[in-house]
């Protein structure tokens, strides 16, 4: 990771703009996006009217007094505008340094009979570009033809160059990245203004920030609650003056301040844009709030097989005949079906082939229509010019293709794809017209540690499902030393969107992660769809998060972070409620005993006087907003157990340490000020 990305909490420059931002944002145009603040500002300018012209107000004998509930009542407003601010300082030192990274590039376009030298920014869609050792990728694209390492720091902060092919998952290419050895072909699949960088930026600065379905929820239980407290408060001067008691204006907002839920609703925006900012800095983008928030809540996870349990570095590693083929003419068959497959397996097979000196005839493969490999039909292979069909593929899938032709299929077959199933490879049978010579059989190794993170999710309550378009056998062999709950074997891409919808037909929310152009739509269709960045454009078009280091494996910590984000929500919550209600019991008494000095046994705290009281529970309610930005902005603990337990275990500390927590610090503030009012 790259410095950016691993920015301290609070530096003295995220400091000094967001201290300037907090004034900036007293902008009632800004401020009346946040409701209860809103309300506190506009109390603010009351009680500076009260103190300006005390005559209008009745207010000639408490100036100073008055002046005291000003400043309290400005800096409770701007505390909370600094927490926003400093929330988002974080995200915008971020979009600086990735707007770094967009200066202009000129890009080579490939025209009609040549090469043209263009700005990078007038390419379009569809556009094929050249880029070779040493040069920056103009756009986001596609590799077409060729290899290359890319140096992608620049927004992964992965120093390590990555390889991208054509065809297979590691084809998309990122604008603004750069090309470290080798040339390649790429087309152009966004047009300008749309790209990952532009997106990107335009994430960090939550320019497109937008309230979540849970921040709205929780802003209209805001509302509603000051929105009473108002009622209770205006209403309280008509009483008090039928009993002939004078409430004055800033006594009355002093009251309504400290009843209103003052400090959730000063941090709400400040919680929602940290939670987004630990996602982006642990190198995963987030389309939006609310794909985090569907993270904390998912209950049901699908993980693709290869590449994402296992490292998916499928490679053949043994050619194994059936049958009454001989290997001669098995590893023939198989080269002829690679021949053009660009696929890292059908690489991979010819790449065996020469490593161990074998030869195979070429020239059959001239003229011949190539088949690449497709999901659906998990074969790929080629028609030879002279007739003959030759396939590669999932067993299951060339059996049937064999039989059709009118074929027969060796008695062995069965049996020994079992037996390379069974350990957890991947057999691949070879066939040409009716007849099968037998496998190629694919290495892969599950990922060390995976066991240790499936039983977490468990004790999250969080069922784990692996889908994998391998047979059965293979499946289950992964699944079990992998330890998931459970598995779907030789499923194509409808199958993984059928097994979101049942998921989420019964109510479920269900995250998935993947990599290929076959995992998009099921990205689409899941709750939360973490892509690879490595993946296919159309992978990353479809999810609603991209992982920049393309581990799968990072949802379950993504699901971590969702968690937490709402458990923070819900914490300072509690705590601002139960907060507000303790109080009550400093300020209502003190009211009172303001007009009917009789009333002193309602003082239950023992505060020094009526006045003091006031002053104290206001300042307490404006202080407990910066002590709360740290929580705010890191979040609450987070521990894997179940949902219940939790929430009971968070309701029993910040509800009582709500209600506990007013009563120490307004007596302790109230020494103080007691002193000189
Ligand atoms: N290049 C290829 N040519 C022919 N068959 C292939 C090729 N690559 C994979 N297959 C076969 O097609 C099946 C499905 O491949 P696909 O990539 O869709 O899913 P998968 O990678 O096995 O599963 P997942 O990535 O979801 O765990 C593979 O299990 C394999 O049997
Ligand atoms: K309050
Ligand atoms: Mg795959």
């Amino acid at each position: 990771m790259n410095d950016t990305r691993i920015q301290k909490l609070l530096t003295p420059e995220l400091a000094g703009a967001a201290v300037k931002d907090s004034f900036k944002k007293l902008n009632p145009v800004t401020m009346a996006k946040n409701p209860v603040m809103f309300v506190v500002e506009i109390g603010t300018l009351l009680v500076l009217l009260a103190v300006l012209f005390p005559g209008c107000f009745g207010t000639e004998g408490r100036i100073g007094f008055n002046i005291a509930v000003f400043l309290v009542l400005l800096f409770t407003v701007l505390f909370a505008n600094f927490a926003e601010a400093l929330a988002e300082g974080r995200g915008k030192a971020q979009a600086d340094s990735l707007k770094r990274t967009k200066t202009d590039i000129q890009a080579k376009k490939v025209v009609p009979g040549g090469i043209k030298d263009v700005p990078a920014a007038e390419l379009r869609k569809g556009d094929v570009v050249v880029v070779s050792e040493g040069e920056m990728i103009p756009g986001d694209g596609e590799v077409i033809q060729g290899l290359a390492s890319v140096d992608e720091s620049a927004i992964t902060g992965e120093s390590a160059p990555v390889i991208k092919e054509a065809g297979g998952d590691f084809s998309s290419v990122t604008g603004g990245t750069r090309v470290v050895s080798d040339s390649i072909r790429v087309r152009i699949t966004a047009d300008p203004g749309e790209s990952f960088i532009d997106r990107m930026i335009s994430l960090v600065e939550g320019a497109k920030r937008q309230k979540t379905p849970n921040e709205i929820a929780l802003n209209t239980l805001l509302i509603s609650l000051t929105l009473i407290f108002m009622i209770v408060v205006v209403t309280l001067g008509p009483i008090a003056g039928y009993l002939d008691i004078s409430l004055e204006i800033p006594i009355l907002i002093s009251l309504l301040v400290c009843l209103i839920p003052t400090t959730i609703g000063g941090l709400l925006s400040a919680i929602g844009i940290a939670g987004m900012d630990r996602v982006t800095r642990f190198n995963v983008l987030a389309m939006s709030g609310k794909a985090v928030e569907a993270a904390g809540d998912i209950n049901t996870m699908i993980l693709d097989k290869t590449g994402t349990i296992t490292f998916g570095n499928r490679m053949a590693s043994e050619f194994i005949p059936a049958g009454s083929a001989g290997l001669e003419s098995l590893a023939g068959w198989a080269a002829v079906s690679s021949l053009k497959d660009e696929t890292p397996e059908g690489r991979s097979v010819l790449d065996y082939l020469k490593i161990n000196g074998m030869t195979y005839d070429l020239s059959l493969g001239e003229g011949g229509e190539f088949i690449p490999f497709k999901a659906e039909t998990r074969m790929s292979g080629i028609d030879l010019a002279d007739g003959r069909k030759v396939r590669k593929g999932a067993v299951d899938a060339v059996r049937k293709w064999v039989l059709q032709q009118g074929g027969t299929v060796p008695a062995d077959l069965e049996r020994k794809a079992n037996t390379i199933a069974a350990e957890g490879g991947t057999p691949l049978a070879v066939a040409v017209d009716d007849e099968i010579y037998g496998f190629i059989y694919l290495k892969d190794t599950v990922k060390p540690g995976m066991k240790e993170r499936f039983e977490e999710l468990r004790r999250m309550g969080i069922k784990t499902m692996m889908c994998t378009g391998d047979n059965p056998l293979t499946a289950a062999t992964i699944a079990k030393e992998a330890g998931v709950d459970g598995f779907i074997a030789e499923s194509k891409p409808e199958d993984k969107i059928a097994v979101i919808r049942k998921e989420q037909a019964e109510g479920k929310l269900v995250a998935m992660t993947g990599d290929g152009t076959n995992d998009a739509p099921a990205l689409a269709q899941a709750d939360v769809g973490l892509a690879m960045n490595s993946g296919t454009a159309a992978a990353k078009e479809a999810a609603n998060m991209i992982d920049l280091d393309s581990d799968p494996s990072k949802i379950i910590e993504v699901v971590a972070i969702g968690k937490q984000l709402l458990m923070t929500r819900g914490a300072l919550t509690t705590f601002s409620i139960a907060n507000d209600v303790a109080k009550y019991f400093a300020i209502i008494p003190a009211m009172f005993m303001l007009a009917i000095p009789e009333m002193s046994a309602l003082n239950v705290m023992r505060l020094g006087s009526p006045l003091s009281a006031i002053l104290s529970a206001l300042i307490f309610n404006a202080v407990i907003i910066p002590l709360l930005i740290p929580l705010a902005m890191k979040g609450v603990k987070y521990k894997a157990m179940s949902g219940n337990r939790l929430l009971s275990r968070n309701l029993f500390i910040y509800g009582l340490g709500g209600l506990v927590a007013p009563f120490i610090g307004i007596k302790l503030i109230d020494f103080i000020v007691h002193a000189w009012v």
